[in-house]
């Protein structure tokens, strides 16, 4: 999984040969956070059409007035043109009879798959369960992880259940839903901390307002690497890294960061919202160099990383620029102990030829992560000691360069 120079390639130009794989996203979302009312709204969107859609019950989402013919299979038609399908057996069944269907033509076009979680699901599972699978992991492509938050709960959600900030760190789109409940001072207040919070959290999502009408299919799945139009990967929006320089700085989000202000609230739940800040274990950040790394050094630096703390990578994306092929850049994606087999592209997509990183991660400092990086990526040329001794001692790399710092 991580001989990086011979890894596969990220060919997503339609050619002959193996067809292009099939953009998968899935949503996720607390409890009652949404994401039914999301789905019936985006299901009747044109653009999703060919979309196949896979949900845990039919029974949740009251999909009646889509539905046109009840398959035997257990696939749907929906009027819109989509397909919807449970969750029958286990996942890989399920993507693998959609394969089967558009393989054998029964089905024209299957332009994307979108997989709604339960609201209490860690999507991380999810993720693995293609990310690990070796024909899967070919077949499809993850597009993007689109996490709802409750504009009204989801501040005390986040604060109270792990599961919560796990599916926020774990997003490329970030919805606030039931924003048009917030109406009183208090409630637009909390909105406004909450946005902070999810900022705070994770940096690189795109935020987007349910109610304001910005979670229409192209916003929301159009995360991946590849442009869905020219199909040429677009890195620097991908890894959304300028986000994390400065994480309270971002137009549209909320400047409010100003838990230890006054609100006319009583201290002491202002002070809990700072306790709470503070003892929080999840951390944002990037890494970058302008020094190639060999390849080796790589594969080790993700090996230690996933096998001893994979548990505390959240979400792990990166471009890397290989010692032994410098012009070829290698794309990284791990989400806790899995990794994408990386992919190595063509070209660079544009002039930025650093290696960046960015992580997510809880209750793993930034500053381990960086000597960790420091070691692998500067150190180790043919004549330098076995990478364990470079991780318990690590040397300080000149052109390592960093934009933020803890
Ligand atoms: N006012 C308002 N209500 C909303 C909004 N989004 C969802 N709701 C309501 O919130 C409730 C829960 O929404 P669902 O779409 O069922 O949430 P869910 O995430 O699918 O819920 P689970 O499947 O139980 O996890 C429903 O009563 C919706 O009508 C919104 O933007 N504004």
């Amino acid at each position: 999984m991580t001989d990086l120079p011979k890894s596969v390639e990220a060919s997503e130009v339609p050619k002959r040969g193996p067809k292009p794989p099939i953009p998968l996203s899935v949503i996720t979302g607390f409890l009652g956070s949404g994401k039914t009312t999301l789905l019936n709204r985006i299901l009747q969107d044109p653009s999703m059409a060919d979309t196949a859609v896979i949900i845990n019950e039919f029974g949740e989402i009251g999909l009646d007035h889509l539905l046109v013919d009840q398959a035997s299979d257990g696939i749907l038609e929906l009027s819109s043109g989509c397909l919807c399908c449970t969750i029958r057996g286990d996942l890989v069944t399920t993507l693998e009879d959609l394969l089967r269907r558009v393989d054998n033509g029964r089905m024209d076009r299957l332009a994307r798959v979108v997989i709604e979680t339960t609201g209490l699901a860690d999507p991380a599972p999810i993720l693995h369960t293609i990310m690990l699978h070796p024909y899967l992991v070919m077949r499809y492509r993850l597009e993007s992880v689109v996490t709802l938050v409750d504009g009204i709960n989801g501040l005390e959600t986040i604060e109270t259940h792990e599961e919560a900030r796990r599916q926020v760190a774990v997003a490329d789109r970030l919805v606030l839903t039931k924003t048009d409940l917030a109406q009183t001072p208090a409630q637009s207040e909390s909105l406004a901390a909450l946005k902070a919070r999810l900022v705070e959290l994770n940096p690189g999502a795109h935020m987007l307002d349910a109610q304001a009408g910005e979670a229409i299919p192209e916003r929301l799945f159009d995360a991946g690497l590849y442009d869905p139009k020219t199909k040429i990967p677009d890195v620097a929006k991908w890894l959304n890294a300028e986000a994390y320089e400065e994480p309270h700085s971002h137009g549209h989000h909320q400047h409010g960061h100003s838990h230890g202000h006054s609100h006319g609230h009583d201290h002491a739940h202002d002070h809990a919202h700072d306790v709470n800040r503070h003892d929080d274990k999840i951390r944002a950040f990037t890494l970058a160099t302008d020094r190639p790394i060999p390849a080796s050094a790589l594969e080790m630096f993700i090996d230690l990383l996933r096998s001893a703390h994979g548990p505390k990578l959240l979400r792990v994306k990166g471009i890397v620029q290989i010692a032994e092929d410098p012009d070829r850049p290698v794309v990284i994606h791990g989400v806790q102990h899995v990794f994408h087999p990386p992919a190595t592209l063509e070209a660079w997509p544009d002039e930025d030829h650093r290696t960046r990183m960015v992580f997510i991660t809880n209750d793993l400092p930034e500053g381990f992560v960086r000597r960790m990086f420091e070691a692998f990526s500067g150190a180790l040329l043919p004549d330098t000691p076995d990478p364990q001794a470079m991780t318990e001692n690590p040397l300080a790399v000149s052109g390592f360069t960093s934009p933020i710092r803890n």
